[in-house]
């Protein structure tokens, strides 16, 4: 039985939507229209997926869409030459490469080809290091969306002690830098595979994030009682059916201890989505 206070990362999404709406207009009437950009290589079908959802979230607000595409064999020179060409062009106010890339480009090779200015998922190195010096500049989409979501709920950070678990460059580990920013104020444990006795930590903190990508991670005995936790895993498995669908970190039964659950799905993924859109809406305008 589902007893926690649901955190609906959805509906959520929709109000900024609506929000980023108004200020599109707002650009109209300035002269300028938003565009961002999408990189998908190859042709993984979950990948494609979050492209085209990408490309339907512009089309709802109002964002100029610039799509392009590369083989699951681009070469390195192909994908540099797309990212010089979305770097040059001035009706893409930022762009995102889809992430993962086929197994023979190197990520952070191509991550660091994206012109800073134009990173719309934050994730260039200049903007995770202007993020710890603590200083402006697009945000990681999904920590962000996470503290918008929270924020929007009124959850509060402030003097909050917060189990993030899972250290990767995406999520975990610039989330642990956002919650910690004076403006969020939260105390933050930044767990992973190394770290002794999780449930030792999870159990202490009033919020708990997971982005560890481990189905079912987090159990029931692992949290406080009234808890606020965080579901940012989405693994694809495939079920008794032989059917693939995503599955979660947290195990079903959390939402029975929990005093707030953020779903997935439903949660954490449209707030990334609706961080996005917003990364450029705030680029188109700076200027
Ligand atoms: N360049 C990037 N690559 C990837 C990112 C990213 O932020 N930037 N994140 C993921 C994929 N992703 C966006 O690209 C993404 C994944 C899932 C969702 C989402 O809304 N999921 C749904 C559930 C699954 C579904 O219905 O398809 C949900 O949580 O409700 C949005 C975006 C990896 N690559």
């Amino acid at each position: 039985m589902v007893t926690a206070t649901v955190l609906d990362g959805k509906a959520t999404a929709a109000e900024i939507k609506d929000e980023l709406r108004i200020r599109v207009k707002a650009l109209a009437e300035r002269g300028i229209t938003p565009g961002l950009g999408t990189v998908l290589v190859g042709a993984d079908p979950g990948s494609q997926a979050y492209v085209n959802g990408k490309h339907r979230d512009c089309a709802e607000v109002g964002i100029a869409s610039i799509r392009r595409e590369l083989p699951a064999d681009a070469t390195p020179q192909q994908v540099d030459d797309v990212l010089a060409e979305l770097n040059a062009d001035p009706a893409c106010h930022g762009y995102i490469v889809q992430l993962p890339l086929p197994a023979h480009l190197d990520t952070q090779r191509v991550l660091e080809l994206i012109d800073p200015a134009k990173d719309a998922d934050g994730l260039h190195p200049v903007n995770l290091g202007r993020l710890v010096l603590g200083y402006d500049g697009p945000l990681p989409c999904t920590p962000r969306g996470i503290v918008e979501l929270l924020r929007r709920h009124d959850v509060a950070l402030r003097g909050a002690t917060v189990a993030v678990v899972g250290r990767g460059n995406t999520v975990g580990r610039p989330l642990g830098l956002l919650l910690t920013r004076r403006s969020e104020n939260a105390t933050v444990t930044l767990c992973h595979t190394g770290t002794l006795d999780l449930a030792s930590h999870t159990r202490a903190a009033d919020i708990v994030i997971v982005a560890a990508g481990v189905p079912g991670l987090l159990t029931a005995d692992m949290i406080n009682p009234g808890a606020v936790v965080v579901d940012v895993g989405i693994t694809r498995v495939i079920g008794p059916d032989g059917k693939g669908r995503y599955t979660g970190d947290v195990d079903p039964e959390v939402a029975e201890t929990a005093g707030a659950l953020v779903p997935m799905p439903g949660g954490v993924g449209p707030m990334t989505r609706a961080m996005l859109l917003t990364n450029v809406v705030e680029r188109a305008e700076r200027g």
